[in-house]
Protein backbone atom coordinates (compact mmCIF):
# COMPACT_ATOMS: atom_id res chain seq x y z
CA UNK A 1 0.00 0.00 0.00
CA UNK A 2 1.57 3.42 -0.83
CA UNK A 3 2.04 6.07 1.89
CA UNK A 4 0.89 9.97 1.66
CA UNK A 5 2.30 11.85 4.53
CA UNK A 6 0.06 14.64 5.95
CA UNK A 7 0.81 18.40 5.21
CA UNK A 8 0.04 21.26 7.18
CA UNK A 9 -2.81 23.00 4.66
CA UNK A 10 -1.72 26.50 3.18
CA UNK A 11 -3.28 28.66 1.07
CA UNK A 12 0.04 27.94 -1.24
CA UNK A 13 -0.09 24.40 -1.43
CA UNK A 14 -3.84 23.87 -1.67
CA UNK A 15 -4.53 26.74 -4.36
CA UNK A 16 -4.02 24.27 -7.15
CA UNK A 17 -7.12 22.80 -5.74
CA UNK A 18 -9.16 25.08 -4.01
CA UNK A 19 -9.15 28.05 -1.77
CA UNK A 20 -7.96 27.93 2.28
CA UNK A 21 -10.44 30.11 4.36
CA UNK A 22 -8.73 31.15 7.50
CA UNK A 23 -8.18 34.84 9.57
CA UNK A 24 -4.60 35.04 9.11
CA UNK A 25 -3.10 38.56 8.75
CA UNK A 26 -5.20 41.60 8.68
CA UNK A 27 -8.69 41.58 7.80
CA UNK A 28 -9.88 43.24 4.95
CA UNK A 29 -12.53 45.14 6.61
CA UNK A 30 -13.18 46.52 9.94
CA UNK A 31 -17.02 46.35 10.59
CA UNK A 32 -19.40 46.78 13.29
CA UNK A 33 -18.42 49.87 15.07
CA UNK A 34 -14.80 48.62 15.15
CA UNK A 35 -15.94 45.32 16.77
CA UNK A 36 -15.23 42.73 13.84
CA UNK A 37 -12.71 42.29 11.49
CA UNK A 38 -14.15 41.29 7.77
CA UNK A 39 -12.14 38.35 5.58
CA UNK A 40 -13.76 39.60 2.87
CA UNK A 41 -14.70 37.32 -0.25
CA UNK A 42 -11.91 34.75 0.15
CA UNK A 43 -13.71 32.07 -1.79
CA UNK A 44 -15.63 31.43 -5.33
CA UNK A 45 -18.79 29.51 -5.18
CA UNK A 46 -18.65 27.67 -8.34
CA UNK A 47 -21.97 26.28 -9.51
CA UNK A 48 -23.15 25.62 -12.44
CA UNK A 49 -27.29 24.71 -13.24
CA UNK A 50 -28.69 24.65 -10.36
CA UNK A 51 -27.92 26.96 -6.87
CA UNK A 52 -25.55 27.25 -3.80
CA UNK A 53 -26.79 25.30 -0.95
CA UNK A 54 -26.12 25.74 3.00
CA UNK A 55 -25.92 22.08 4.53
CA UNK A 56 -24.59 20.83 8.11
CA UNK A 57 -22.79 18.07 8.09
CA UNK A 58 -22.19 15.32 11.02
CA UNK A 59 -19.42 13.37 10.43
CA UNK A 60 -17.78 10.12 12.41
CA UNK A 61 -14.56 11.09 13.74
CA UNK A 62 -11.50 8.91 11.49
CA UNK A 63 -7.61 8.49 13.29
CA UNK A 64 -4.49 8.39 11.06
CA UNK A 65 -3.10 6.11 9.99
CA UNK A 66 -6.28 6.08 7.64
CA UNK A 67 -6.91 4.01 4.44
CA UNK A 68 -7.59 6.20 1.29
CA UNK A 69 -10.21 4.20 -0.50
CA UNK A 70 -11.25 6.62 -2.64
CA UNK A 71 -12.07 10.22 -3.77
CA UNK A 72 -14.39 12.21 -6.14
CA UNK A 73 -15.05 14.94 -7.47
CA UNK A 74 -18.27 17.02 -8.43
CA UNK A 75 -18.19 18.50 -12.15
CA UNK A 76 -21.10 20.88 -11.44
CA UNK A 77 -19.63 22.78 -8.32
CA UNK A 78 -17.33 23.72 -5.79
CA UNK A 79 -17.43 22.27 -1.63
CA UNK A 80 -16.43 24.68 1.16
CA UNK A 81 -16.65 22.24 3.99
CA UNK A 82 -16.08 24.69 7.19
CA UNK A 83 -16.01 23.18 10.69
CA UNK A 84 -18.35 24.50 13.39
CA UNK A 85 -15.45 23.17 16.34
CA UNK A 86 -12.02 24.18 16.71
CA UNK A 87 -10.62 20.94 15.59
CA UNK A 88 -8.10 20.20 12.84
CA UNK A 89 -9.35 17.64 9.87
CA UNK A 90 -8.05 15.91 7.25
CA UNK A 91 -8.20 17.52 3.50
CA UNK A 92 -7.21 14.98 0.64
CA UNK A 93 -6.94 16.01 -2.66
CA UNK A 94 -5.27 14.71 -5.99
CA UNK A 95 -4.40 16.25 -9.57
CA UNK A 96 -6.64 15.22 -12.71
CA UNK A 97 -4.65 13.05 -14.58
CA UNK A 98 -6.21 11.71 -18.06
CA UNK A 99 -9.37 12.03 -16.38
CA UNK A 100 -9.00 10.63 -13.43
CA UNK A 101 -7.30 11.25 -10.15
CA UNK A 102 -3.33 11.50 -9.95
CA UNK A 103 -1.20 10.77 -6.91
CA UNK A 104 -3.52 11.96 -4.22
CA UNK A 105 -2.27 14.65 -1.00
CA UNK A 106 -2.99 15.22 2.29
CA UNK A 107 -3.69 18.06 4.21
CA UNK A 108 -3.84 18.65 7.80
CA UNK A 109 -5.94 22.16 8.95
CA UNK A 110 -4.69 24.07 11.88
CA UNK A 111 -8.12 24.58 14.25
CA UNK A 112 -10.10 26.94 12.71
CA UNK A 113 -9.50 26.86 9.11
CA UNK A 114 -12.22 26.16 6.34
CA UNK A 115 -11.56 24.58 2.80
CA UNK A 116 -13.28 25.85 -0.54
CA UNK A 117 -12.66 22.71 -3.31
CA UNK A 118 -13.14 24.49 -6.78
CA UNK A 119 -15.27 22.81 -8.94
CA UNK A 120 -14.13 18.93 -10.14
CA UNK A 121 -11.23 19.36 -7.92
CA UNK A 122 -10.91 15.55 -7.06
CA UNK A 123 -11.14 15.22 -3.16
CA UNK A 124 -11.48 12.85 -0.09
CA UNK A 125 -15.01 13.17 1.39
CA UNK A 126 -15.20 15.42 4.52
CA UNK A 127 -12.75 13.64 7.19
CA UNK A 128 -13.01 14.85 10.40
CA UNK A 129 -10.35 13.93 13.09
CA UNK A 130 -12.09 14.77 16.08
CA UNK A 131 -15.64 14.81 17.90
CA UNK A 132 -17.74 15.99 17.06
CA UNK A 133 -17.27 15.78 13.38
CA UNK A 134 -19.69 19.15 12.70
CA UNK A 135 -19.21 21.26 9.47
CA UNK A 136 -21.00 24.05 7.65
CA UNK A 137 -21.06 22.70 3.85
CA UNK A 138 -21.80 24.78 1.19
CA UNK A 139 -22.12 23.66 -2.55
CA UNK A 140 -24.60 22.97 -5.03
CA UNK A 141 -28.21 22.18 -5.11
CA UNK A 142 -29.69 21.44 -8.31
CA UNK A 143 -30.96 18.29 -10.93
CA UNK A 144 -28.74 16.45 -12.33
CA UNK A 145 -25.86 13.91 -11.75
CA UNK A 146 -22.64 15.91 -9.54
CA UNK A 147 -20.84 13.19 -8.11
CA UNK A 148 -18.05 11.23 -9.90
CA UNK A 149 -16.06 8.85 -7.86
CA UNK A 150 -12.93 7.01 -8.22
CA UNK A 151 -12.20 3.73 -6.58
CA UNK A 152 -8.87 2.82 -6.02
CA UNK A 153 -7.11 -0.70 -7.18
CA UNK A 154 -5.19 -0.21 -4.61
CA UNK A 155 -6.04 2.34 -1.42
CA UNK A 156 -3.24 4.40 -0.52
CA UNK A 157 -2.24 4.94 3.57
CA UNK A 158 -2.47 7.98 4.75
CA UNK A 159 -0.05 8.77 7.50
CA UNK A 160 1.11 11.73 9.98
CA UNK A 161 4.96 11.18 9.45
CA UNK A 162 7.21 10.01 7.15
N1 LIG B 1 -21.78 13.55 -0.83
C1 LIG B 1 -21.68 14.59 -0.04
O1 LIG B 1 -22.62 15.32 0.20
N2 LIG B 1 -20.46 14.85 0.51
C2 LIG B 1 -19.29 14.61 -0.26
O2 LIG B 1 -19.39 15.36 -1.46
C3 LIG B 1 -18.07 14.99 0.48
O3 LIG B 1 -17.12 15.49 -0.16
O4 LIG B 1 -18.06 14.74 1.72
NI1 LIG C 1 -17.52 16.07 -2.06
Amino acid sequence: MSGITVEPLTAAAFAPYGEVLETEGDPDRIINQGLCGRFHDRATLDIVEGRAGLSLFKAEPRALPLRLEMVERHPQGSQAFMPMSFDPFLVVVAPDKDGGPGTPRAFLTRPGQGINFHRGTWHGVLTPLHEPGLFAVIDRIGEGPNLEEHWFTEPYLVHATA
